[in-house]
């Protein structure tokens, strides 16, 4: 029997075969939420394009705190910059841009005035109240690095700078196939003895299009040498990328497993992690292949810590992996073995702490465990777990996208 292998190989195995980026397409600003973006982009203006006022207000010269002056003009956002005369104050709008002259705003509600004259108050700040053109932006530096995912907030960032088309990495198209003899479609009418719904399906359909990959659903092969590699060359001609659940423990021979052996190459994984002790990752002709657990815990699991990582360097996407927070145990349990444990917990806060609470049963068949809970808390090989005692944990939305 191979040797149990530590997550952390496991990841830099595949992660090592990451060779290229997919291809660059261009795309309007509003389509790239999502997208990974494929070039640095860089400001082209300073943002704000000038010094404008933060407050509805009256802009104004420090120096001139104390005294009493005339309003000589009116300044809104959008209208173009003038000039303050001497021994005056402008009306000023918030977005306003500040008039020459000028170098601080005195909000409206500190503002005395009498008969359209304005009485400054006795202490003004110069500097106050006033936004710096290029305070957010400077043209030239970079706004955001390639293999970003784009998110709401970076589209609003581009589109400050007037840039409509942004340079996006082509989608991963993913084949996804399920194996086993015992799995019926939702919808397809009661169980026969001996059947189970095929929950893994939509449920990596939903993974990986949350993701950002198009999924090329391959559904249940049928249970047959010929029909598994018609479908595994089919999804190996039109897809980025192989995924599979199910058959890859050491029970008789898998259809699958025999199949991507005999079109490509399949090294199949004991991984030192529980659930998703076993994984295959090999190709078929010269798509990657990967073939997660069966159980639904096995598979949601080491997709979420082994296919997701590799599918986000596929897609060119860079970024820092998920952070990890840490929470007390509110539970206790023994030594755990030769592998380290992904209990599924609620998170939830007390007296200013996290408290990590485990769902009571955490065989990897229970899907209701991960649907229950809202985090992964690490438990590493060989410790005690003393209640109270701090854990590392993941949130599951930390971990998706
Ligand atoms: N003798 C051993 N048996 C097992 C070992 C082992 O080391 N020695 N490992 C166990 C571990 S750990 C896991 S995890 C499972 C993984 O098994 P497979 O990947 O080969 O998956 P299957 O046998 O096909 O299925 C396992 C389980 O999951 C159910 N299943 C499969 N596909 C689906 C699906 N699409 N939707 C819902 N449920 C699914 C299937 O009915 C089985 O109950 O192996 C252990 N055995
Ligand atoms: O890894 Mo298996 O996932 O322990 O049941």
């Amino acid at each position: 029997m191979t040797p149990l292998l530590p997550l952390s190989e496991a990841l830099e195995q595949l992660l090592a075969r990451v060779a290229t980026c997919p291809e660059v397409e261009q795309v309007s600003l509003q389509a790239a939420l999502d997208r990974i973006l494929a070039e640095d982009q860089h400001a082209v203006i300073d943002v704000p394009p000038a010094d404008n006022s933060a407050m509805d207000g009256y802009a104004l010269r420090a120096r001139d705190a104390g005294r009493k002056l005339p309003v000589s003009e009116r300044v809104a956002a959008g209208d173009a910059a003038s000039t303050l005369r001497e021994d005056s104050v402008a009306r000023i709008f918030t977005g306003g841009e500040i008039p020459a002259g000028a170098d601080a705003v005195v909000m409206q509600e500190d503002m005395g005035l009498v008969d359209g004259v304005a009485e400054l108050p006795g202490e003004i700040r110069a500097g106050q109240h006033i936004r710096r053109k290029g305070q957010d932006c400077r043209a030239g530096s970079r706004l955001l690095p390639s293999g970003r995912r784009l998110r709401p907030q970076d589209i609003g960032l581009l589109a400050s700078q007037g840039i409509a088309q942004v340079p996006v990495f082509q989608k991963l198209t993913v084949a996804l196939l399920s194996t086993g003899n015992e799995l019926r479609e939702p919808g397809s009418g009661a169980l026969p003895p001996g059947a189970i719904f095929n929950s893994n399906r939509p449920m990596l359909v939903g993974l990986l299009s949350t993701l950002g990959c198009g999924v090329l659903d391959l559904g249940i092969v049928r249970d047959t040498p010929e029909a598994t590699r018609e479908a595994l060359l089919d999804a190996a001609a039109r897809a980025d990328v192989i995924v599979s659940s199910g058959g890859v423990s050491v029970g008789e021979a898998d259809h699958v497993r025999d199949a991507v052996r005999a079109l490509g190459e399949i090294d199949l994984w004991r991984i030192a992690i529980k659930p998703g002790k076993p994984f295959a990752f090999g190709h078929v002709a010269a798509t990657p292949f990967i073939g997660l657990p069966g159980n639904p815990s096995s598979a949601f699991v080491t997709f979420l810590l082994l296919a997701r990582p590799y599918l986000c360097a596929l897609q060119g996407r860079r970024e820092a992996p998920p952070i990890t927070l840490r929470a007390r145990a509110d539970f206790t349990v023994a030594s755990p073995g030769s592998r380290q444990e992904y209990l599924r917990v609620s998170l939830s806060e007390r007296d200013s702490e996290l408290w990590a609470a485990p769902y009571a049963n955490q065989s990897s068949g229970v899907l209701s465990s991960l649907s229950a809970s809202n985090a992964l808390a690490v438990v590493p090989v060989g410790e005690t777990i003393e209640n109270g005692q701090w854990l590392q944990v993941m949130r599951l939305d930390d971990m998706l996208p």
